[in-house]
């Protein structure tokens, strides 16, 4: 389903010209379709329909009250890793219950405001977590719900600074471990064994990885059955991959088929934390064209979007498709897309192929509808873009832009002779 296309020679939003969101808010802006995220979300949790399941959106692709309250309303609960999060989910109308609070380094008041708020199962990262958990929630006569985060050591054939499965990386208990752990888990006052969890990585473009995964969670959970634990629940966290610009990742269909056959008649609550197969190529980032370039080497066009908007390509070299908003008829150009901002790593793309650009042209960078808003900074004192949902012929601002004065707002100057006595 395409929710953005061209109509007569301009890219929409569903039914919403993007120009006319730009002439609104003005430029950069972040545009997301809410029939994409609704579609999106529905293909993904269909072929477990007939499972007890929750699809756990994750928060950190994109966190927007208005994009979380849509897809609560589909059913979807709420991958949190902070307390940040898990209030924004609140806020959206997510229900507690319908949480997992995933990452591997929880404070005190985060644990105790889980708790607070009863949120479905902790995936447990660390032995000092589960010891800190069991002392937080026994002090207070509770039980925490917890589900380990295992380590499944399988390379997820991604990028290495969004592969999170290996054993050299920072995440989850060592799968060799996790028996022990769990037998531990178990003796501890403070703390109900529920579940088994995993995450392996990110843009994943193959099943593989997961159904290996699988199985050795499998051959745990058998483990761990024998061992006398009853586990409830078996989450196998996000990372489904999506079409940047010729990557060719597994519909969800075929990735709901694989896990389905190695699940076989398994009868336990299956869970997922899918970010950005929901909301990526649910959602572009527009920007204008403020000058173009042309040196011997190289031609430039130099938008008012940067590095601090979108920063997929600076950190991870990532590369998104851009469209220009109007299409051209003539020739291409191969070009580089950049930012203002003083780092050579500020580009949204290199080497382009797009039609002549002039000053004032709309160009969308495609595919930014998750780790785009999540992801960005105030870096040069840039207020962070609006974000716009489009509905049908219907467009709303969720997040407007910021202004420069609540940037500097929680800063001051120390006043009373402070800097006289620096001598
Ligand atoms: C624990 C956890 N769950 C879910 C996700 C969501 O991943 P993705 O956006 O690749 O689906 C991530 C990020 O990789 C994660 O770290
Ligand atoms: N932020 C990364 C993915 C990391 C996922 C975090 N668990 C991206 O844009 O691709």
């Amino acid at each position: 389903m395409h929710h953005f296309h061209y109509r007569d020679g301009v890219l929409h939003a569903e039914e919403v010209p993007l120009p006319a969101i730009a002439e609104a808010v003005g430029t950069p802006f972040y545009c997301y379709s809410a029939a994409t995220l609704r579609h999106h979300f529905r293909v993904f949790r269909e072929p477990f329909a007939h499972r007890d399941h929750l699809v756990a959106f994750s928060a950190k692709a994109n966190s927007n009250l208005a994009v979380l309250h849509l897809l609560g309303r589909e059913g979807s609960g709420l991958d949190i890793v902070s307390r940040g999060e898990m209030a924004r989910g609140l806020a959206a109308g997510i229900p507690a219950e319908r949480m997992v609070f995933s990452g591997v380094g929880k404070r005190r008041d985060e644990l105790e405001a889980a708790l607070d708020a009863g949120i479905l199962a902790f995936n447990v990262e660390s032995v000092g977590e589960l010891e800190l958990l069991d002392a937080v929630a026994g002090a207070r006569g509770q039980r925490a719900p917890v589900s380990l985060r295992v380590n499944p050591d399988v390379d997820p054939l991604t990028h290495p600074y969004i592969a999170t499965g290996l054993r050299a990386t920072k995440f989850g208990v060592p799968i060799g471990e996790a028996r022990d752990l769990y037998n531990r888990a178990a003796a501890m006052p403070g703390i109900e064994v529920v579940g088994v969890d995993c995450h392996i990585g990110s843009q994943l473009t193959s099943v593989a990885p997961f159904v290996e995964a699988l199985q050795r969670l499998q051959a745990l959970m058998s483990a761990l059955a024998e061992d006398g634990h009853r586990i409830q629940h078996l989450d196998l966290g996000g990372g489904l991959g999506i079409s940047y610009l010729d990557e060719a990742p597994p519909h969800p269909e075929d990735f709901g088929r694989a896990i389905n056959d190695q699940l076989g008649d398994w009868a336990g609550k299956l869970i997922f934390e899918p970010g950005r197969v929901i909301a990526g190529n649910a959602g572009v980032f527009v920007s204008a064209v403020l000058y173009t370039k042309d040196q011997p080497e190289k031609r430039f066009a130099v938008v008012d979007g940067a590095m601090n908007d979108l920063m997929r390509p600076a950190l991870y070299g990532a590369e998104q498709e851009i469209r220009p908003v109007r299409e051209g008829g003539g020739e291409t150009e191969a070009v580089d897309v950049v930012g203002p901002i003083c780092e050579s790593g500020d580009f949204l793309g290199k080497d382009r192929a797009l039609p002549r650009l002039a000053q004032g042209d709309l160009l969308a960078v495609m595919s930014a509808g998750a780790y785009g808003a999540t992801m960005a900074s105030n870096y040069n004192t840039r207020p962070r873009a609006p974000e716009v949902l489009v509905s049908g012929d219907r467009f709303e601002v969720v997040r407007r832009r910021e202004t420069v004065e609540e940037l500097y707002a929680p800063e001051s100057i120390p006043a009373g002779g402070w800097f006289e006595q620096m001598g």
